[in-house]
C-alpha cells in the first residue's frame, strides 16, 4: 500500500523556487531518504507532507489524506521530528513523554515507550542535562508515543558525535523492524546507505535521482552512496 503520494509539487517563496515539480511515492513499511545539499528543497517538501506549508500546486496524499486540509487528523497518525525541535531545559524526560502522549487520542503507554527506547534510567533527568544522543533518543520516543503509522524525521543525527549517531542508527533499525514507514531527511550519505530502502536526491528544488542506494551506486559505477551522490549532483569534492 502507498503511504505517501506526491505529484508535481511546487512551492515558491517570492522569487525563490524552493520546490519545482517534485513527484515520488513511499510504500508502507519503507524507509525513504530525502537527500540533497543545503537549500535543495528538502525541508519545504517535508513541511508540505505534514501540512505545515501549503503547496502552490501539485497533489499530496499522506495516508490517503490531503495534509493541507486534514493536518489535525493526520497528526494523530504521524510522528514528526522537525529540525527546530528544542524542548525547555527544565522539562524532565517523563514529563515530556506524558505531555506528548496527551496530544493523541489513542497514544501508546508512554511509560512503555520510554522503557522501550532505553529512557527508563533517565526518566527523571531534565532535558538540558541530557547528552546530545539522549536528547535525540527522547525526541524520537516523543515522535513515536502516538503509535504512528508514519514518522518524519528531519536531520535526526546532525550535531551528534559518532557514537551517538550509531546509537541513533540502531534505534532507526528497530523502528524499521517494527514496520513503521519512515521519511528521513539527511545530509549524511553513509546514514542513508545504511538505513534507507530508497532515496530521493534533491537538487535545486527537483529530484535529480531516485532509487535504492544500491541502484544509485550501480548506475553511477561508484563504490558508495556518497560517491554516487557527488556523481549525480555534480557537486565539487
Ligand atoms: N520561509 C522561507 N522564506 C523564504 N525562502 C525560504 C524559506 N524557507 C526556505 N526558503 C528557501 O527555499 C529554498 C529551499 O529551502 P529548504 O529549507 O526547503 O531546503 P533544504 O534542502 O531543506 O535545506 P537545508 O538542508 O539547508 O535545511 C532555499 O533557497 C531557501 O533559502
Amino acid at each position: 500500500m502507498t503511504v505517501i503520494e506526491v505529484e508535481d509539487l511546487r512551492k515558491n517563496y517570492g522569487n525563490t523556487r524552493a520546490v519545482d515539480g517534485v513527484s515520488f511515492t513511499v510504500a508502507r513499511g519503507e524507509t525513504f531518504g530525502v537527500l540533497g545539499h543545503n537549500g535543495a528543497g528538502k525541508t519545504t517538501t517535508v513541511e508540505c507532507l505534514v501540512g505545515l506549508r501549503k503547496p502552490d500546486s501539485g497533489t499530496i496524499r499522506v495516508l490517503g489524506e490531503n495534509p493541507a486540509r486534514r493536518r489535525r487528523a493526520l497528526a494523530q497518525r504521524t510522528g514528526v521530528q522537525l529540525q527546530q525541535g528544542e524542548l525547555p531545559d527544565r522539562l524532565r524526560v517523563a514529563e515530556a513523554m506524558r505531555l506528548f502522549a496527551a496530544f493523541y487520542d489513542r497514544p501508546d503507554d508512554w511509560r512503555a515507550v520510554l522503557e522501550r527506547w532505553g529512557l527508563g534510567p533517565i526518566a527523571n533527568k531534565a532535558f538540558g542535562d541530557l547528552s546530545g544522543g539522549q536528547q535525540q533518543r527522547l525526541k524520537l520516543a516523543m515522535a513515536l508515543v502516538g503509535g504512528p503509522e508514519l514518522v518524519v524525521l528531519d536531520e535526526l543525527t546532525t550535531g551528534l558525535d559518532p557514537v551517538a549517531r550509531r546509537e541513533t542508527w540502531t534505534l532507526i533499525g528497530d523502528l524499521k523492524a517494527s514496520g513503521t514507514t519512515a521519511v528521513l531527511v539527511s545530509h549524511f550519505m553513509d546514514e542513508a546507505e545504511e538505513l534507507c530502502d530508497r532515496v530521493a536526491v534533491f537538487g535545486n528544488g527537483r529530484i535529480i535521482a531516485l532509487g535504492s542506494p544500491r541502484e544509485l551506486i550501480g548506475r553511477t559505477g561508484t563504490g558508495s552512496l556518497e560517491e554516487a551522490y557527488f556523481a549525480l549532483s555534480g557537486e565539487g569534492r
